[in-house]
């Protein structure tokens, strides 16, 4: 800062080096300016009489002037952290001043004398003032102040002099940390509220199920999590992969990186190269300017490679250097790209299949199946059906704005049975359309399990020929009937184990005796769901 008005002739710089280069230190090392006035206060006393360092602050736009910071340079009282409000006409003297960097004595302090609003109330003694000039205008003023007997001299003005400028680097600091920090405040507020938005309050806490069907995975996340291995996440659609693949980014240590997910089967195949690398301007028709891929753009965070059997070979082999070497190279670009980038796939494909007929390169398999984490379908875990319910209706009451909706017994009676080809998404979807049909008053559950599905996906290992009792024809279950496919769900879900802790008596929580005689009164057939289940395994 170039300040031609403070005394010249001397060098104060020079005969005080030791104590600026303390004073400049303890700005490096403290970002808040209450903080840095604090621990500099008293160095001060070694070479001045000053009892109190005050920064008080300028606000030109809202015409305040506020201590913001107060250090004891020797013990004694100090006035109170006044703020000053100041006209229009008083704010533009006050700056006036400032651009003239002048250093004031106050030993008379006659209200006329002084730039208005410098002094806070109270203050008492000798005052020396300086101007705190930031890069875009005057942000504040220096005061130092002392009472008799103790008195300043020119030497000591020349002393505030030098002192200037590391105290308008510590108010510079403190100003760019408190717009940061309102700035992620900002962010935060803005992500809260779209996740709100979503139904889901924070992601971390929607993984519903984390202790009951998916209390295996939940386990295999938490392992693989802070190593930096790729994951893959092998499961039906809807089953919950991308929930799996967020679940491994917030527990590792690239939590506060990005998150990206890439559809890699949405992709027209002729981009991929170019959404996934980036490419430089020119590189092909349409390449008006140069754009950065989903690599380079999740640099430091986690990439989630949604579909990603659906690579087109060139893709592949990008994708395998990239992994090998931690380097890419844009889309006509010729310097190689290095990013630091964690790969969760995922894929509802068979990958070892797709490898053994060679539409899958085998090199690349091996690079991101090092971790591999099978997500159950939902027909496979009905013990979180249940949750997962109550968890959407409540989702949906928000979202239609209503008061929060749950499931009763005979809804969950009616959902745990139903063997979800469309998996969670699909239950996410029945519970929103029950609370549209209620009204959002109540979940017409039935009613929106009985409407037109879509065509059942191809049916997995476990998807079971689950027996229904007759009674409804117009889309309404009894209650008998929804017992008995509860029970059978139990059934599976135990590999047809009634007893034991594993069992189906311990999941329904009831003692096998009454299960027993349950599934005889409602002709559950233990032994052709046994057999089914022996089967499928
Ligand atoms: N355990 C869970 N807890 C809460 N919500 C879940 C859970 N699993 C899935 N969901 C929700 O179900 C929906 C589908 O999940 P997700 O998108 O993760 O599935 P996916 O397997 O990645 O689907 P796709 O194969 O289509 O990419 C999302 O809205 C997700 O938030």
């Amino acid at each position: 800062m170039d300040n031609p008005s403070y005394p010249t002739g001397t060098r104060p710089v020079e005969r005080h080096a030791t104590l600026l280069l303390e004073i400049w230190r303890e700005v490096c090392r403290h970002l808040q300016i209450p903080e840095s006035v604090e621990l500099i206060a008293p160095l001060l006393a070694r070479r001045l009489p000053a009892d109190l360092a005050l920064v008080r602050r300028i606000d030109a736009a809202g015409g305040v002037v506020e201590t913001v910071a107060l250090g004891h340079c020797r013990p004694g009282p100090a006035p109170s952290r006044a703020r000053s409000e100041l006209t229009p006409e008083a704010m533009q003297r006050l700056i006036a001043w400032c651009h003239r960097r002048q250093v004031l004595r106050l030993a008379d302090r006659s209200a006329t004398a002084e730039p208005p609003g410098i002094l806070p109330e109270g203050t008492d003694g000798e005052v020396l003032a300086g101007p705190l000039l930031a890069a875009d205008g005057p942000a504040g003023v220096l005061l130092l102040t002392a009472r008799p007997p103790r008195q300043f001299r020119d030497e000591h003005a020349e002393l505030l002099a030098a002192l200037l400028d590391p105290f308008a680097v510590a108010l510079d600091n403190d100003r760019r940390l408190r717009e940061l920090t309102s700035l992620r405040e900002a962010v935060e507020a803005e992500n809260r509220s779209l996740l709100t938005k979503l139904g889901r309050l924070d992601i971390s806490d929607s993984i519903v199920g984390a202790e009951t069907g998916l209390r295996e995975v939940m386990e295999q996340v938490a392992r693989v999590a802070p190593s930096d291995a790729p994951v893959l996440v092998l499961g039906e659609t809807g089953s919950g992969k991308e929930v799996v693949a967020r679940a491994v980014h917030t527990r590792s240590r690239r939590a506060r990186g990005p998150f990206l997910r890439i559809n890699c089967g949405a992709i027209p195949p002729e981009l991929v190269d170019s959404e996934l690398f980036g490419h430089e301007k020119g590189s092909f028709t349409g390449a008006v300017a140069e754009r950065k891929g989903w690599f380079e753009r999740a640099d430091t965070g986690t990439l989630f490679l949604d579909e990603v059997g659906e690579l087109p070979p060139a893709a592949q082999v990008r994708l395998l250097r990239v992994l090998q070497d931690g380097q890419l190279e844009r889309v006509g670009g010729e310097r190689p790209v290095s990013v630091d980038v964690r790969i969760v796939a995922a894929t509802h494909r068979d990958l070892e299949a797709m490898v053994g007929d060679g539409r899958f390169r085998q090199d690349l398999w091996y690079r991101i199946a090092v971790f591999p984490i099978r997500l159950p379908p939902l027909r496979e875990r009905p013990a979180d059906v249940p949750a997962l319910a109550a968890h959407f209706a409540l989702r949906s009451s928000r979202r239609l704005g209503m008061p929060p909706l749950a499931p009763t017994a005979e809804d969950v009676g009616l959902l745990v049975t139903y063997p979800w080809p469309g998996n969670v998404r699909e239950l996410a979807a029945v519970i929103e359309r029950a609370a549209i049909l209620g009204d959002g008053e109540r979940l017409e559950v039935a009613l929106a399990l009985g409407t037109p599905r879509p065509p059942a996906a191809a049916p997995g290992p476990m998807a079971l020929p689950l027996s229904r009792p007759g009674g409804e024809e117009d889309g309404f279950v009894p209650l008998e009937a929804a017992m008995a496919r509860h029970i059978e769900a139990a059934l599976v879900r135990a590999r047809g184990r009634v007893e034991g802790r594993r069992g189906a008596a311990a999941l329904l929580g009831i003692n096998p005796h009454t299960l027993r005689s349950r599934m005889r009164k409602l002709g559950v057939d233990w032994k052709r769901l046994r057999r089914e289940v022996g089967a499928a395994e």
